[in-house]
Formats: structure tokens, sequence, C-alpha cells
């Protein structure tokens, strides 16, 4: 028996990855930059054994089905194929999502698979090691090997597209999050399926991908300098555009819901009182404002004036992927 065990956090992108060059590969079109957080994290153990005749795979202590399994019994072949070992295996990945269902990102999950992974074969790969496997489970995994700010570096093949550190002086721990949990019944199209329809239809999208790098060097700057307001600016720019692209897909399609646009209205209001908030949104209509952590409970507190407390989560910077004991 190989056994290993393995901790990871969610990350937000403030400059998103929208759109695959190889969907096999994932590389992705463009640069992205996230900040990892404290509130979301998945613990994945994993154990090879020649006595298993096949990969199961059980998330919150529930046998997955088969389509379930897919994208993790994918990973495990990508394992087995570069540690040339070949055994089946049982993987248990536990979400620790406050509250809401639907918020666990794949991105803690296959990061954390891919930590019990080296763990369990001792492979002893590097953070950018880990980073290229993670990100071959799911794109915005290869971020959360990394806690704070963390760039994905497109590159152009498997070899040199991973993530690393963005240099902040700790920062990111003057900074906050305020997730609104917006429960609208959203239609469901992933994040893989809402990227592959707007790369292929999106009459915007070549736009999209001509103005990122724009956007990575502003919230780069922003980073160096300290700046929440350009931060902030930056980045609930970067994720308007970003949903302007679904818009202008064939069949256009949109993560927004009246709720969702609720929040951002709201998010509006207060920074025209002064407030110094700016959200940003990804594939789902949940809306995540950005903050100074100074601010956060004052922030916390005038959602709440439209929000339940059960619909707010408040998130801090979180820490990089961790092995635990087994
Ligand atoms: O996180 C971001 O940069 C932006 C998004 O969240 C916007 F919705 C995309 C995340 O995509 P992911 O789930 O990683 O896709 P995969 O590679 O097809 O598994």
């Amino acid at each position: 028996m190989h056994n290993g065990k393995a901790r990871a956090f969610t990350n937000i992108a403030l400059i998103k990855y929208w759109g695959k060059k190889d969907q096999q590969l994932i590389l992705p079109m463009n640069n992205s930059l996230s900040l990892t957080l404290d509130a979301f994290y998945t613990e994945t153990s994993v154990s090879f054994s020649k006595k298993y005749t096949a990969d199961s795979f059980y998330l919150d202590g529930q046998l997955q089905d088969e389509k379930s399994t897919e994208k993790v019994r994918r990973f495990l072949d990508l394992v087995r194929e570069q540690s040339q070992f070949f055994e089946y295996a049982i993987v248990q990945s536990q979400n620790f999502v406050p509250t809401a269902a639907g918020l666990a990102s794949s991105a803690s999950g296959l990061a954390a698979l891919a930590g019990a992974c080296n763990d369990a074969l001792g492979l002893n790969l590097s953070d950018k090691e880990l980073s290229r496997l993670a990100r071959k489970g799911s794109g915005s995994a290869c971020r959360s090997i990394y806690g704070g700010f963390v760039e994905w570096e497109k590159g152009d093949s498997d070899q040199n597209s991973y993530a690393l550190p963005v240099p902040s002086n700790h920062w990111e721990d003057e900074l906050a999050m305020i997730f609104i949990l917006i429960n609208d019944k959203a239609k469901d199209i992933s994040s893989r399926n809402g990227m592959q329809r707007t790369v292929a239809t999106s009459t915007y999208y070549t736009d999209w991908v001509k103005n990122v790098d724009i956007d990575i060097k502003k919230a780069r700057e922003a980073i160096t300098t300290h700046d929440f307001q350009a931060l902030g600016e930056v980045t609930e720019s970067n994720c308007l555009k970003m949903h302007a692209t679904t818009l202008a897909a064939s069949p256009p399609f949109t993560y927004w819901t009246p709720n969702s646009l609720k929040a951002m209205n709201k998010v509006h209001t207060m920074r025209q009182a002064g407030q110094d908030c700016y959200f940003t949104m990804d594939a789902g209509p949940n809306v995540k404002v950005l903050c100074q952590k100074k601010d956060s409970q004052k922030i916390y507190h005038e959602l709440q004036k439209e929000f339940p407390a059960e619909q707010l989560v408040m998130a801090y910077a979180g820490k990089g992927m961790e092995t635990l004991e087994t």
C-alpha cells in the first residue's frame, strides 16, 4: 500500500484564466493571477494498492459515480504514466466549505490530489512540478499549490506552463474577500464548457486575449506598490470583460442571475458611498467582494443589509498546498 494525504485551499482569480489553447494538456490562452484564500479547502487522501481492480473516488464520504470520477481517474492515469507505478487507487476527498454546497472548487481538490499522490508515491516533485501536474487535473488547481498571490505563466508547452508565487511582501494578509452566495438556480454551465464555447464562438474573445496581459501588468504593479484601489479596479474590470465574452458566444450565455446583479449593484453603491470594495465573479452566480481587512467587518455588515448572514462568507489570504500525516 502506498498512502498519501494533502490539504489545499481554493483560490480566486483576480485576472481570469478563460480559454484553453490545448484541451488535453490544459494549456491556457492567457496568464492568470489569483489570491489563495483560507475559507475553503479540500483534504484528499489516496492509497494505491495492487489489491484494487479499479480506481474509486469518495467525495465527502460518498462513493462517486463513473462520470464524477472521470476527472480523478484521468488524473491518476497521468500520475501512473509519470511515475511508471501502475496500481489502482482509492481517493477520498473532504471539502471544508462553510455552509453552501457548489462552492468547493476543483482547484483545491485537484491540488490536494496532486500533493497526496506526490506523497504516496514518494515522487519528491518540486512545487513547480506539482503545479504542472495539478494543472493537468484542472487549470486553476495549478495556482493552489502556493498561498497568497499567484500567477500562472501560460507557457506554450506542458513543460513551461505552471504557476509561481507573486512577490508581495505579505500584502495579501491585509486583504479580505467576502463571498456572497447567490442561491438562484443558475444554468449549470461548467467553467470547462463555458470557456470552450467562448473560445470557439465568441466574437469578443480575440479582444479578451489581446487585453488580458495589460491587466496582468496592472495587477502585478498594484501588488508591488500595495495599491488597493488599482488592484480592485483591474480585478472588477477584468471580471466584467471575461463575462462579456460569454454574451457574444453562440449560443450566448451568462453566469449572472438577478441576485448576482443585485450584489454587483450593492458593491457599486457602497463604493460610491466611499467604501473601498470591488467585485469579481467566476463560472457561477456567486459574487466575491475584494476589500481590505481593516474595512472587512464594516463591509460585511453593510452587505448584511441585503443578504442574510448564511449567504456571506468572510475569507482571508490562505496558504499553499501542504502534505498531511496519513
Ligand atoms: O479561476 C479562474 O482563473 C477563472 C475561472 O474560475 C472562471 F470561471 C475558470 C476556472 O477554470 P477551471 O475550473 O480551472 O477549468 P479547467 O481547466 O477546465 O478545469
